[in-house]
């Protein structure tokens, strides 16, 4: 093969406005083998990554095998099996409903039958769900197996706050880079154009290009033409923000609800945004400031969660109903799960284990309202206090 045929060319037509970060235009050598994904999830976000996978698997067959597994929680959607119903309708009914998914995208409910022989998994569900799955799949993942993790929150545990890429490296022994942006489900699954943020680590046994997973393959894994995707090394900044945006978005929630508008909830975006980056900096050195102002999982991520996310959905009609939290996720959002609600406590326990909680007022005081019912209209003197108190 000529090594201009065994080439590959993924333009975007992005421009890269002078950050260091990889090309939008991707050349990609043909690979030894080509990898075979497999997606773990199968959510609003999880179904919508599949389909954008799947996409490009099929369109890149040098580069990936085409067939992509999609491992389904099994349920019983009216005496039908979620799987048979994606695996012959092409839709995901329940999380999903009015996509077309690509036919190469194969549900399978086994979750270890979904890895055999994988080359690249990618992780794709609520985040309270990933000790149980990760346990599961502990023994069954080759040491050479990369992942790339599209949840958005935290593990707090006996080893302290960990980004969910790190617990899955320490689980499974894999390396783990991450997805986030600013990605609502539904738009991207509607092919309306967005931007994202992949950030990955080569490891050290990184075995080549052409026979392992390096930048320009997460490129090609990842980037449609209505899905542009940026690939760069802050894993960490990329995760914190994803993780706590989603109790900023409970706090614009909560102040929407009340009726007090758009001031309101900028200011309440400007103080998560600053807390946002005192958490990075003081538990995750490693993150750049930078990476919150450019990319798309930094302050873009906020806009759109505190505009048009679930937790903002939620934290508004807790504040006009007055039904408390896990209500108002059932009543709204049919098995879906609004993340910053378990987001807020976790970051609490982890805050008050290290002496922190006067830091993060804001945070502080979304859990206080989910938790223990303090009323919301206190939410700025809350904010004020604890500041004045940190002076
Ligand atoms: N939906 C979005 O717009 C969006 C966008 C970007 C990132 N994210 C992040 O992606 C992650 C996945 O979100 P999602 O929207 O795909 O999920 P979701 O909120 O739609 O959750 C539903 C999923 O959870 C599964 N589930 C229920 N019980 C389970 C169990 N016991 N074990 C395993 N799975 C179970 C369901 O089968 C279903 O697949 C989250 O961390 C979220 O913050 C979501
Ligand atoms: O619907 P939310 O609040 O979980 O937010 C969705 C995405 O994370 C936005 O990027």
């Amino acid at each position: 093969m000529s090594a201009a045929a065994d080439r590959l060319n993924l333009t975007s037509g992005h421009l890269n406005a002078g950050r260091k970060r990889s090309s939008s235009s991707v050349s990609l050598k043909a690979v030894e083998k080509p990898f075979k994904v497999t997606v773990i999830g199968s959510g609003n976000w999880g179904t919508t990554i599949a389909k954008v996978v799947a996409e490009n698997c099929k369109g890149y067959p040098e580069v990936f095998a085409p067939l992509v597994q999609m491992w389904v929680f099994e349920e019983d959607i009216n005496g039908e099996k979620l799987t048979e119903i994606i695996n012959t309708r092409h839709q995901n009914v329940k999380y999903l409903p009015g996509i077309t998914l690509p036919d190469n995208l194969v549900a399978n409910p086994d979750l270890i039958d979904s890895v055999k022989d994988v080359d690249i998994i990618v992780f794709n569900i609520p985040h309270q769900f990933l000790p149980r799955i990760c346990s599961q799949l502990k023994g069954h993942v080759n040491p050479h197996v990369r992942a790339i993790s599209c949840l958005k929150g935290f593990e707090v545990g006996a080893k302290g706050v960990q980004l969910l890429s790190s617990y899955i490296t320490e689980e499974l022994g894999i390396q783990c880079g991450a997805l986030s942006g600013a990605n609502i489900a539904t738009e991207v699954a509607q092919e309306h154009w967005s931007e994202t943020t992949v950030a990955y680590h080569i490891p050290k046994d990184f075995r080549g290009e052409g026979k392992d997973v390096d930048h320009k393959v997460l490129k090609a894994l990842f980037h449609r033409p209505y899905f542009h995707v940026s690939v760069i090394e802050d894993v960490a900044g990329i995760s914190i923000c994803g993780a706590l945006k989603n109790v900023v978005a409970l706090g614009c929630g909560f102040v929407e609800g009340l009726g007090w508008g758009n001031n309101a909830s900028a200011a309440i975006q400007r103080v998560g945004l600053g807390e946002i980056i005192r958490f990075g900096q003081m538990f995750f050195p490693e993150s750049r400031e930078e990476t919150y102002y450019q990319e798309s999982a930094g302050v873009a991520d906020l806009i759109t969660t505190c505009a048009g996310g679930r937790n903002v959905k939620v934290a508004r009609l807790m504040a006009t109903s007055g039904k408390d939290a896990w209500e108002c996720e059932k009543e709204l959002l049919n098995g879906q799960s609004a993340q910053g609600l378990i987001t807020c406590k976790e970051v609490h326990e982890w805050l008050e284990t290290c002496g922190s909680v006067e830091d993060f007022p804001l945070f502080e005081a979304v859990y206080q309202i989910v938790y223990n019912n303090y009323p919301m209209k206190n939410l700025p003197d809350m904010i004020e206090e604890l500041d004045l108190h940190e002076d």
